[in-house]
């Protein structure tokens, strides 16, 4: 990847290096040798949105996905992190959950909440799951509801564009189909507008029933981290990032277009290895 530059890490340590450029229309990209060098890279930028969002607003609401990308924060559970970030002042919630109890292997909660917030101090009301008593149609209601709510005190900042919320950080994973939260290709939740938490019963990855994020919410971000390892993922991603033509239908991750927020990508070097170096500038 030619084009891309050799940089120094966010905290200029010269051990943790990472291949970085820019696409002309596609966000910041961030490429690691390694998923041991990505996790440090992606628990440097976490640690430093929050620290600007607790400076500018007092408060972190940040977004979680479900899949692997909760390993691959788990740094933030060590030093320095552990012990710098002010977890006080994060309030959590989900992109996308999984219709099933939260005590169940495939709950997005569950695997955050064992994975990182249970080794972390955050305040327990801050975490805003999702409701797993109720079908997924009210649970999608009943966290919009809750989003309206902490929009109206603030607690979520509010885009200057539409009534949106604007989260501080929404984290999010990709599958190898181009899916991201529960927006699957080709699939009607896609056009869903009007809404900002909405639900589908058919998901072609399991389990069926899932609550999600619309794409005017993810795109009224203030920040949104695409985070993404395997070579299993490197078709999706070139489709996803590279100027591709017409005859590809946008995957979802392709739809993801923050307004007038910041998009990051962070990729391990197989995920990056079918990627068109030659529309990448430093
Ligand atoms: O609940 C989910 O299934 C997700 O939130 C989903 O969008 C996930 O992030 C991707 O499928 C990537 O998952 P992997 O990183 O495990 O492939």
């Amino acid at each position: 990847m030619c084009v891309l530059s050799r940089s120094l890490d966010a905290r200029g340590s010269p051990e943790r290096m990472a291949l970085s450029g820019v696409h002309k229309d596609r966000g910041e990209l961030r490429i690691h040798e390694n998923l041991d060098e990505l996790g440090t890279d992606l628990a440097d930028y976490i640690a430093e949105l929050s620290e600007a969002s607790v400076k500018e607003r007092g408060v972190f609401a940040i977004a979680l996905s479900g899949g692997s990308l909760i390993g691959l924060m788990g740094k933030l559970c060590e030093a320095p992190y552990n012990k710098t970030v002010d977890w006080a002042k994060w309030y959590i919630f989900w992109a996308d959950e999984r219709g099933v109890a939260k005590t169940h292997a495939d709950s997005n909660y569950k695997l955050a909440k064992d994975g990182l917030l249970s080794k972390v101090p955050i305040v327990p009301s801050h975490v805003h799951s999702i409701n797993d008593s109720l079908s997924a149609e009210e649970a999608a209601n009943d966290y919009e509801f809750v989003i309206r709510q902490l929009v109206r005190t603030r607690t979520i900042s509010v885009s200057d564009i539409s009534d949106s919320p604007k989260f501080d950080l929404i984290l999010l994973g990709m599958g190898a189909d181009g899916h991201v939260a529960s927006l699957f290709p080709n699939h009607p939740v896609l056009d869903a507008n009007n809404e900002w938490v909405t639900f589908i019963t058919n998901s072609p990855k399991p389990p069926p029933e899932r609550i999600t994020f619309t794409l005017p919410v993810i795109n009224s971000a203030s920040n949104v981290a695409v985070v993404v390892a395997g070579e299993d993922k490197a078709e999706a991603v070139h489709l996803a990032i590279d100027d591709v033509g017409p005859d590809h239908p946008p995957l979802p991750a392709r739809m993801v277009q923050p307004t007038k927020g910041k998009l990051v990508w962070f990729l391990d070097k197989l995920a990056a290895s079918k990627l068109d170096s030659s529309q990448f500038s430093e």
